[in-house]
């Protein structure tokens, strides 16, 4: 690519792509940078905590913390054939899953980065048996899935790394402890996740929507793609490991029959809205962030229910299904475990599991009117 100096106002000069200066030479004091370099996640946390007032400057640098270790990870997972990291440990972890080594990786370098910014009093992960107390006196919890889609790992299909941060209320006065991490969702202060897919993909939120970056692997900075994401109202494809439907509630046999459009039963979501049209494509990778994330963008419904073999469904509300549930809401989508709000519920240990359900608020509200039993056929 081709590259010509160009005036940008203040009289500065500065690199940009030739083809693009060529289309606009004829008003060169008007080109604009914006055009030429898009806003980094760095530019867009700072514009965020300059918005917040009493803002110390210590929760961007955690931001910017886990933003390293998701490009280190990144980087790992990228040649995780090259770098001896796929297959097992040997070890098994809390969950009772044998750990898989870019598991075990990618739980040390978020933990080692973590300890290093100095912000984390207490940290919770899918990988640690217990919550770890880290600084003393730091302000903020942070809990996470550090690689989530485990079994998709070997087979080079989508996985990622899920993220909660909760500020603790007395950090200067209490030392930290399991209470700082068992409060509801609704808590949080900021969620994300980072789909390692065809391109690297980090979807964040800090309570101010829900925004996408995409990772620049020539420039290794994450630049905004995807801003303000809204989850349309409804959507055309639901997504759910249908392997587990004998073990299903007869309510939830029902839905999945609907929306296989098995019954011809015509819904209408809510009061002067258009009817649902079933059947709904089926797409299930099997890895939460990317099941979510064709959620998010595109609409329509992701569930892991509960069943007669995982009572409480399978995915942990902690560092799973409250930080899906913050970015969802924050993008105008829902996010229940077939009743209550997931961000409503109190946690009660580290590692709990909750069914989930999220998505496009007419596909999760009719879900949960078929749970509820509001709705039979
Ligand atoms: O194979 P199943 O039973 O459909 O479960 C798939 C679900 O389990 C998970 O892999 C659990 O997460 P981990 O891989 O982090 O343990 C989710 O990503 C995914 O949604």
């Amino acid at each position: 690519m081709s590259v010509a100096l160009a005036a940008c106002g203040e009289g500065r000069l500065r690199r940009q792509p030739a083809d693009f200066i060529m289309a606009e030479s004829s008003s060169i004091p008007s080109i604009r940078p914006a055009h030429v370099v898009g806003t980094t996640l760095r530019e867009h946390v700072l514009q965020d905590m300059h918005a917040a007032p009493g803002a110390t400057g210590e929760f961007t640098s955690l931001l910017n913390h886990i933003s390293l270790a998701i490009r280190i990870i990144n980087s790992r997972v990228r040649a995780a054939g090259l770098a001896g990291l796929l297959g097992y440990t040997g070890e098994t972890n809390v969950q009772g899953e044998a750990v898989q080594k870019l598991d075990a990786f990618s739980n040390e370098v978020l933990l080692n980065v973590l300890d290093r910014s100095g912000h984390c009093g207490l940290i919770g992960s899918e990988e640690l048996d217990d919550a770890q107390i880290n600084n003393n006196h730091a302000k903020y919890v942070v809990l996470f899935d550090p690689l989530d889609g485990s079994s998709n790992i070997d087979t080079n299909v989508g996985i990622g790394t899920i993220f909660a941060v909760l500020r603790r209320s007395e950090p200067k006065l209490t030392r930290p402890n399991l209470a700082d991490a068992l409060r509801p969702g609704r808590e949080i202060v900021a969620a994300g996740y980072v789909l390692y897919g065809p391109s690297t993909v980090f979807v964040l939120s800090t309570g101010q929507g829900t925004h996408g970056f995409t990772l620049d692997p020539a420039i290794g900075e994450f630049f905004l793609s995807h801003p303000d994401i809204r989850v349309p109202a409804r959507g055309s494809c639901f997504s759910v490991n249908e392997g587990n439907f004998s073990r299903w509630s007869p309510e939830i046999q029902n839905w999945a029959r609907w929306i296989k459009g098995e019954d011809s039963t015509v819904i209408v979501p809510s009061e002067g809205a258009e009817p649902l049209k079933t059947p709904y494509g089926a797409r299930y990778v099997g890895s939460l962030v990317a099941d979510a994330h064709r959620t998010l963008i595109k609409g329509g419904i992701f569930a892991y229910p509960a069943d007669s073999k995982s009572k409480n469904g399978k995915l942990r509300l902690l560092y799973e299904a409250n930080p899906m549930a913050f970015l969802f809401e924050q993008a105008g989508g829902m996010a229940t475990n077939g009743k209550d709000r997931i961000l409503e519920i109190m946690p009660t240990e580290l590692h709990q599991r909750v069914p989930l359900v999220l998505g496009s608020r007419d596909d999760v509200s009719v879900f949960r009117q078929f749970v509820t039993g509001e709705r039979v056929k």
